[in-house]
C-alpha cells in the first residue's frame, strides 16, 4: 500500500493526527540503559510499542542515529515498526536535496536502504534534485516549504513577484510536482498564520507540522488553521516532549500518556 493510503487509513483508524518523532540523546535516556550497547535500539522500540495506538505516523530524525554512528539501530527501529505495528507509515526526516544523480543515492537510501515510507526533502535545488523522490509513486516526499524555527522567515519569506518563497514553493509542489499524487508539505506548528495561507494555496495536500511540545507551537491553532474539509490532512508532530516526558522508570507509560494526551487535545479541535 503506498505512503498516502496508509496515511488515511491510519488518520480513520487510529482517530489520530499525531506523528511521534524519534530523537535519540542517550544522555536523556532513563538509568536502565546505561551500559547497554543497543540502548539507541531499546529506547526507541520501546516508546514505538508504547505510543503506536496513539501514532499515525513514525518520525526518526537521521541526524539523531547518524551522529552516533547508529545507522544500524535506525534500520532496525523502521523494521521493527513496519513488523509490530504494520500500516503506521515511517517518515525519514533527513531533509535530503542534491543534485539528480547524487539525489537518486539519497532515494536509494531512504527507501531501500532505510524501507522509510516517506523522507523529508530540500526543494531548494529545484525539480531535477526532487526528481529521484517523486518517481517513486509509492513513498511519500514531505517537501520543506515553512519551518517552524525562529529564523524560518531569512529565506522564506523573501518576496518573489510580491509573494513570499514559502508560498512560491507551496504553489509549485501542489500543481506541478505532484503528479504521483505522492507530496506532502512541512510547516511548522509555530507559525499558525503561514499554516492558514498554506492550506489556502494547495487544498489537501498533507502537511507534516512539527513545532508543538518543546517549541511551544500552539496544536488547537494548528488544527484550526490548518486541517482539511474532512478533519485530517495533518501530521502534528512532536518528538522531545514524548520521548522525555519522564527520565524515570515510567519513560514508556509517561511517553504512551504525552502522545495520547496530544492526540485528545489536537481532536478536540478537529
Ligand atoms: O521545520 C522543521 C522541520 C523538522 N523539524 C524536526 O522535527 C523535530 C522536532 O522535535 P521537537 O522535539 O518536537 O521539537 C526534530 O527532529 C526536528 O529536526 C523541526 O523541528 N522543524
Amino acid at each position: 500500500m503506498d505512503f498516502m493510503q496508509q496515511l488515511r487509513n491510519r488518520w480513520q483508524q487510529a482517530d489520530s493526527l499525531v506523528c511521534v518523532g524519534l530523537d535519540p540523546e542517550p544522555a536523556k535516556f532513563p538509568a536502565k540503559f546505561a551500559g547497554d550497547p543497543d540502548a539507541v535500539l531499546h529506547f526507541c522500540t520501546d516508546i514505538v510499542d508504547a505510543t503506536a495506538e496513539f501514532a499515525c505516523a513514525f518520525k526518526p530524525q537521521i541526524a539523531h542515529f547518524a551522529a552516533l554512528g547508529e545507522e544500524g539501530a535506525l534500520q532496525r527501529v523502521i523494521a521493527h515498526i513496519h513488523a509490530r505495528h504494520p500500516g503506521i507509515p515511517v517518515i525519514l526526516d533527513s531533509k535530503r536535496g542534491d543534485i539528480g544523480s547524487t539525489a537518486q543515492h539519497y532515494a536509494t537510501e531512504a527507501f531501500d536502504r532505510y524501507a522509510a515510507d516517506a523522507v523529508t526533502a530540500n526543494p531548494y535545488l529545484g525539480r531535477d534534485s526532487m526528481q529521484p523522490f517523486l518517481d517513486r509513486a509509492d513513498r511519500g516526499v514531505v517537501v520543506l516549504c515553512r519551518t517552524s524555527n525562529p529564523g524560518a522567515g531569512d529565506l522564506q519569506d523573501l518576496l518573489v513577484d510580491g509573494r513570499p518563497l514559502y508560498q512560491h514553493v507551496a504553489g509549485k509542489v501542489a500543481r506541478e510536482w505532484n503528479g504521483n499524487g505522492n507530496c506532502a508539505l512541512v510547516v511548522g506548528a509555530t507559525w499558525p498564520e503561514q499554516l492558514r495561507e498554506v492550506r489556502a494555496i494547495v487544498g489537501d495536500v498533507p502537511f507534516l507540522v512539527p513545532g508543538v511540545g518543546a517549541q511551544g507551537g500552539d496544536a488547537g491553532a494548528v488544527v484550526r488553521n490548518a486541517r482539511t474539509a474532512d478533519g485530517t490532512g495533518l501530521m502534528i508532530s512532536s518528538s522531545r516532549a514524548v520521548l522525555y516526558a519522564s527520565r524515570g522508570e515510567d519513560y514508556a507509560e509517561a511517553a504512551a500518556a504525552a502522545a495520547k494526551a496530544l492526540r485528545d487535545e489536537i481532536n478536540q479541535h478537529r
